[in-house]
């Protein structure tokens, strides 16, 4: 293969006058463009043979194909390659070239086929599967839309309420759900595939098995005007889901031309709008995070090395708290023995039955069954001392945030556990240094930050001193795999990467609210912006312990950038401390919906009353784009230090803590990508002119100070960086 192109197909023909085309593009055989054009010239080659009576396509190494090769539209995104004409795939090689061939064609499927890979076997006459192949148009996700035809042939095969479903959830279907969907017309072991599909191939030549055009299909699909009304229900809620996204609507655009002027017109108007959203913002945000998302496990100077996982064999939890049972949760959800330490059998009792409730609940959901539910129960064993601690792999302590209770159990472990065992916190700000103060072991201490609830939220911030070895920091990123977390690797610090990001969003609110702001148009304004909530919904689910204990260690470490505001302890005195004592910012009723308390008002005023400060106009009629620019340029700003200290080594891993840690909108990008797309400058100029007006708290850092004033992006790589990795 050309070290220049992506990927290849060959062909191979039998004596039994079926070609075989294998799309080749390893590690999912995405279909690159030159996959695309060699799969046309191969199919060409087999409809002018003599010697070839059908085609079966198939994919090499147990994949079909994980769909089009995505980094081909950050190509067409950056203007590095030319989009091919409005149409030529979809239209004149998937749908002219190959289903209106006259030699039929079948689709051997193993593995997976997604996006582009399942509109490429759609366009066959048929297709045969293995079991549990994952089916899928997850283009939604991405920012595109199924502009391989699959607006167009979803429908006709598996009717329009499940394809809505399919393509507006991005969500696989398994092979057997998509054999009785009539998207795939045999279950076939993986050995029988190719057989298989050749001898169907054979006899639709044969007539013994229909030959079938999905795109001309029209039995599946309803009656015009129940299709409407079916696809207006859709447009209501994708509006409500989605509202910042485009391309989620204009898909139902192409999905309805098809059913109203049938599928010519369905697959043109699906061609436009296909090459129209590569270039809106929300796409380039979405694909950026696609690849961001996989980056952040390649840590220069770690996983470069060769090293190879070793294996966990047992993991101790020291804590059966929220953070300790949520833990545990996740690890006996993904097959590892647990032991979960407490003081006393009381507490002992209600983390594992912290634990139990989790899965409990799964069993109610449905999603798992009672037997599944004893057997992961049955991995979780108590412990009220540290003897069952001598053959543990790894240790994860998460107790409550108190320095020198975690330096006494750092100090009790290295004298139970094992030499090779690893020694992680799951401490959210403390300094990991501090904790292993009275160890010797630093070189297996390690940050594994969980975020609450542990068992369901996706980020896992791996944090790594200076002593931290390399091969601790595989071992974790191997677990976190293992229970499915999207890692990112850190340098220590107070409040690592998402914390100290979090803490300016929060902080900014209280300061804009102290001037005489409204929160709960705050709130509003950044709900809309995509957060899943504003700052004081979310200070109030959290709680008030926890939101005073984070920002005393922010106070003691960043005190000239800390704004200080009573609001919270005041409240915290008069026994308001958030959801679970149902009055916070807001009032909860009995289903825990939020009202605004018009009561807040006093606190405010009082906390006003003790910074000194006063209310002050222009802050009062902020628009929502200026609430949005006050709260999180400050975040920009901390994430610019982060990266500029080499806490975080990439930008793109500070964009993936943002938005798996801090629940920022993916389709904005992350942080980072965000802020580039607004531009340093303006960043830069609208915080130093606040910090002009307001103070030190909006104090532009060094790094946004250079990088603004010379327009350069923020996310560029750091040069020379003081990193901390
Ligand atoms: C009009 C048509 C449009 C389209 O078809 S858009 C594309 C639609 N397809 C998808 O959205 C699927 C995206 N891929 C995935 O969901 C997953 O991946 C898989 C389920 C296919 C495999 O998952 P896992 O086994 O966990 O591997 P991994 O780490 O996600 O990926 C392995 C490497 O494969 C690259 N990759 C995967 N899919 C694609 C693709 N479609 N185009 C380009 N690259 C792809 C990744 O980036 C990564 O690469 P590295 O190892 O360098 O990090």
């Amino acid at each position: 293969m050309d070290s220049r192109t992506k990927g290849k197909t060959v062909m191979e023909v039998g004596s039994d006058g079926v070609a075989v085309i294998t799309l080749i593009n390893p590690p999912v055989n995405s279909l690159s463009f030159d996959v695309l054009y060699n799969l046309k010239s191969n199919y060409e080659e087999a409809l002018s043979r003599n010697d070839v009576k059908a085609i079966v396509i198939t994919g090499a190494k147990g994949k079909f194909s994980g769909g089009f090769d995505i980094s081909g539209f950050g190509e067409i995104q950056k203007g590095t390659r030319k989009e091919p004409k409005v149409g030529y795939i979809s239209i004149d090689i998937l749908t002219d070239l190959l289903e209106a061939a006259r030699k039929p064609s079948v689709a051997a499927i193993d593995g997976l086929a997604l996006g582009g890979g399942l509109e490429l076997s759609m366009a066959c006459h048929a297709r045969i599967s293995t079991p549990g192949a994952q089916l899928g148009l997850p283009e939604l996700q991405l920012g595109v839309i199924p502009g391989f035809g699959g607006t167009q042939r979803l429908p006709r095969l598996v009717g329009l309420t499940k394809a809505l479903e399919m393509i507006l959830t991005s969500k696989p279907v398994r092979a057997e759900e998509g054999h009785s969907l009539g998207l795939i017309d045999a279950v076939v072991p993986s050995a029988e595939l190719l057989t298989t599909a050749r001898r169907w191939a054979l006899d639709i030549v044969e007539r013994r098995k229909p030959w079938i055009s999905s795109v001309l299909k029209t039995d599946k699909l309803p009656p015009l005007g129940e299709a409407r009304e079916i696809l207006k229900f859709a447009r209501g809620q994708t509006r409500k889901q989605a509202p910042n996204m485009k391309h989620p609507l204009m898909c139902l655009d192409a999905l309805e031309t098809g059913i109203v002027s049938g599928p010519r017109a369905g697959l043109e108007k699906e061609a436009e709008v296909g090459s129209q959203v590569i270039s809106l913002d929300t796409t380039k945000g979405l694909i950026h995070v696609f690849f961001s998302q996989r980056g952040t496990v390649k840590v220069p100077g770690v996983t470069d090395r060769g090293l190879i996982p070793r294996k966990i064999k047992k993991v101790a939890i020291i804590g059966g708290g929220l953070m300790g049972s949520g833990i545990a949760t996740a690890l006996i959800l993904s097959n590892y023995p647990v032991i979960l330490k407490e003081v006393n059998e009381k507490f002992l009792e209600a983390g594992i039955g912290r634990v139990k409730a989790n899965l409990q609940s799964r069993v109610r959901k449905g999603s798992m069954s009672k037997e599944k539910f004893e057997k992961t129960m049955s991995l979780l064993k108590g412990s009220l001392d540290y003897e069952s601690f001598r053959d543990v792999d790894m240790v994860i302590e998460a107790v409550i945030e108190n320095i020198s209770l975690k330096q006494q159990i750092f100090a009790d472990l290295e004298k139970y556990c094992p030499q090779h065992c690893i020694l992680a916190s799951n401490t959210s700000t403390i300094d990991l240094n501090k904790i292993g103060e009275r160890t010797k072991s630093q070189d297996r201490i390690v940050g594994a930050h969980f975020f609450s609830p542990a068992h369901v939220m996706p980020l896992l911030e791996i944090v790594r001193t200076n002593h931290t070895s390399a091969q601790v920091i595989v071992d974790l990123l191997d677990v976190g795999k293992k229970i499915k977390k999207t890692p990112v690797v850190v340098g220590n610090c107070t409040g690592f990467a998402v914390n100290r990001m979090f803490f300016p969003y929060t902080q900014a609110a209280m300061f804009l609210v102290e001037r005489g702001a409204d929160p709960y148009l705050i709130d509003s304004a950044v709900s809309k912006f995509g957060m899943p909530m504003g700052p004081f919904r979310l200070c109030d689910l959290v709680g008030f312990g926890v939101a005073i204990a984070t920002a005393t260690q922010f106070i003691e470490n960043f005190p000239e950038r800390t704004y200080k505001s009573m609001i919270i302890p005041l409240m915290q005195e008069d026994k308001r401390a958030g959801e679970a004592t149902r009055k916070g910012f807001y009032l909860y009723d009995d289903k825990r919906k939020a009202k605004p308390d018009p009561e807040l008002k006093k606190y405010i005023e009082k906390a006003r009353s003790m910074s000194g400060a006063n209310v002050d106009p222009k802050l009062v009629k902020l628009s929502e784009k200026e609430i949005i620019e006050m709260t999180f340029f400050p975040v920009v700003n901390e994430a610019c230090r982060v990266f500029a200290e080499g806490i975080a080594v990439k930008a793109a891993d500070l964009d993936i803590a943002a938005i798996f840690g801090m629940g920022f909108p993916p389709y904005r990008g992350g942080i980072m990508f965000w802020a580039d797309s607004i531009g340093s400058k303006y960043i830069y100029s609208r915080l130093d002119e606040w910090s002009k007006t307001y103070g030190d708290f909006f104090k532009p850092c060094a790094f946004l100070a250079e990088r603004g004033s010379k327009g350069a992006p923020l996310s560029a790589p750091v040069e020379q960086a003081r990193s901390r990795l």
